[in-house]
């Protein structure tokens, strides 16, 4: 008799637009796994502090916020949900507003620690209870920034995708053609402005973790950064 793989939990970080969320999401539904979006974690905070009236560019009064928010996040790879006091705020979190103000608010250590938190008892659920239909109990794939290096430094895998400013801007400017911020220049001058604020913060800053195997993928279509990072799953499944 087969038996099941012992549940595996995969890291996935790096810089904006090098394709973290379309990597993981594919990943977690090939192997069966839960999937976890930490950006829309802290763009969920962020939205809820402009909402709420609170001044993001002041670190006291948004660590003194912090608490306050209920984030949940859904975790199924084809259908990533993510709600804040119980309203869906999906579209919301994807706004140039929210988008412009979030390195800001993720830079806060009280909202770090609230957010971590959060992440670290999602994953823990998704690697309990042994194997079940809904991909429980077979582990997860969570993306993000400080994933490998400061959330789960004991994942099985760990992955740290990189692409040319170039190619990550072309990408972004695709998806946004018609819509405000389709601007090459200007959609590279934001990503490289987000990178910076992100990789200097004090607080876990985003950084390839030392174990981490950097896949650039600027010269990769999806299909086959997918197929990279499914094969080094495996591999380190067959290995254990
Ligand atoms: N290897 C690739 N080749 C071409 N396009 C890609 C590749 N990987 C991702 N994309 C496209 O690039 C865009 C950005 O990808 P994605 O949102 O997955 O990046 P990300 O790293 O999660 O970005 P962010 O951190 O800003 O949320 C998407 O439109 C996606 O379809
Ligand atoms: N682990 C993480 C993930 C994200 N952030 C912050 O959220 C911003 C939005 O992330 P996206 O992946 O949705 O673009 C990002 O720029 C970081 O400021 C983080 O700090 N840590």
């Amino acid at each position: 008799m087969q038996t099941a793989p012992a549940p595996v939990i995969v890291a996935i970080d790096g810089p904006s637009g090098t394709g973290k969320s379309s990597t993981s999401k594919a990943v977690a539904a090939e192997l069966g796994l839960s999937y976890l979006d930490t950006g829309a974690q802290y763009r969920a905070i962020t939205w809820w502090m402009l909402s709420n009236g609170i001044d993001v560019e002041d670190p006291a009064a948004v660590a003194a916020a912090a608490g306050k928010p209920m984030i949940v996040s859904g975790t199924d790879p084809a259908l990533p949900t993510i709600s804040v006091d119980g309203e869906d705020a999906s579209g919301p979190i994807r706004t140039q507003e929210v988008t412009a103000a979030v390195s800001a608010v993720s830079a806060v250590a009280e909202v770090r620690a609230r957010i971590t938190g959060l992440q670290r008892s999602i994953a823990a659920e998704a690697a309990e209870g042994g194997p079940s239909a809904e991909g429980k109990g077979r582990g997860i794939v969570v993306e993000g920034r400080d994933i490998g290096s400061t959330v789960l430094p004991d994942a099985d895998l760990k992955i740290f995708l990189t692409a040319s400013p170039e190619a990550r801007a072309a990408r972004r400017s695709g998806e946004l053609r018609g819509k405000e911020g389709a601007d090459l220049a200007a959609t590279q001058a934001a990503l490289l402005k987000r990178d910076t604020a992100d990789s200097s913060r004090k607080t876990s800053p985003l950084k390839k973790a030392d174990d981490a195997v950097e896949v650039d993928t600027t010269e990769l279509t999806l299909e086959q950064v997918v197929e990279c990072v499914v094969t080094l799953v495996k591999e380190k499944q067959l290995a254990e």
